[in-house]
């Protein structure tokens, strides 16, 4: 599986300042945004483009153009949510796939709730978003609906990964791409990422927050 950890140092330091007990509702929506865009434009890096030949300012001209790649992003909510303006901005006509996912808190499967996506999947690159890739059942579970939508092509934004996350979906799921801003320690017993950002959905929505450690 293709796993790439964004070390850039403007990501490093954002991703600090996400850490930070007690961040803003504002704050930590903002730098989500900014995060997920900067990832956007590591995992786009691959996308191939064609020549055009176009009149400029000052005559004619060769410029690029991305080559049809038809993109499709797809937010798990709720978290994902939070992502989705920073890849937007990255990729302003990209068609919009929404899926619905809640980790059940005793179990930890994911319970599916909501599923729409755009049509012509299988011609599609699907760029998946949610900040937390934490067991990876939720992961499994949106590649699994992906692929029986016919993607072939799929790459996975998050903020911050467990490494046994990362296990559990390479096993599943050796074909999709990983894009993260960081590979974390580890999960603690409620199933909650170290040292991690908390519970994202919670504090992307200003919801309550519990303690997780
Ligand atoms: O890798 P996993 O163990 O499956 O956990 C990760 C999932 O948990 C969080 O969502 P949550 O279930 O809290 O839903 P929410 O976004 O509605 O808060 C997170 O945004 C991921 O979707
Ligand atoms: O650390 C975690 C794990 C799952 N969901 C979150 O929001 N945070
Ligand atoms: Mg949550």
């Amino acid at each position: 599986m293709k796993l790439v950890e964004v070390r850039h140092p403007l990501i490093r330091h954002k991703l600090g300042l996400m850490r930070r007990a007690g961040i803003s509702t504002k704050e930590f929506r903002e730098l989500a945004g900014e995060v997920a865009a900067l990832l956007t434009y590591e995992a786009t890096k691959d996308l191939q483009t064609v020549e055009e030949h176009i009149e400029g300012w000052a005559g004619p001209l060769v410029v690029q153009r991305i080559k049809g790649a038809k993109i499709t992003i797809v937010p798990i909510l709720r978290a994902g949510l939070g992502m989705l303006p920073g890849v937007l901005d990255m990729i302003p006509a990209a068609k919009v796939s929404v899926v619905g996912l809640q980790r059940d808190e005793q179990t930890l499967k994911p319970i599916a709730y909501y599923e729409k996506l755009t049509g012509r999947m299988d011609e599609r690159i699907a760029l998946i978003v949610d900040p937390m890739l934490a067991t990876a059942g939720t992961l499994v579970a949106t590649v699994d609906m992906l692929k029986a939508a016919g993607c072939k092509h799929i790459k996975g934004l998050f903020l911050v990964a467990a490494p046994e996350g990362l296990r559990r979906i390479e096993a599943a799921h050796p074909d999709i791409e990983i894009y993260t801003a960081a590979i974390d320690e580890r999960l603690n017993e409620h199933g909650y990422i170290l040292p991690g950002l908390g519970d994202a959905g919670d504090k992307i929505f200003g919801t309550k927050q519990f303690p997780v450690s």
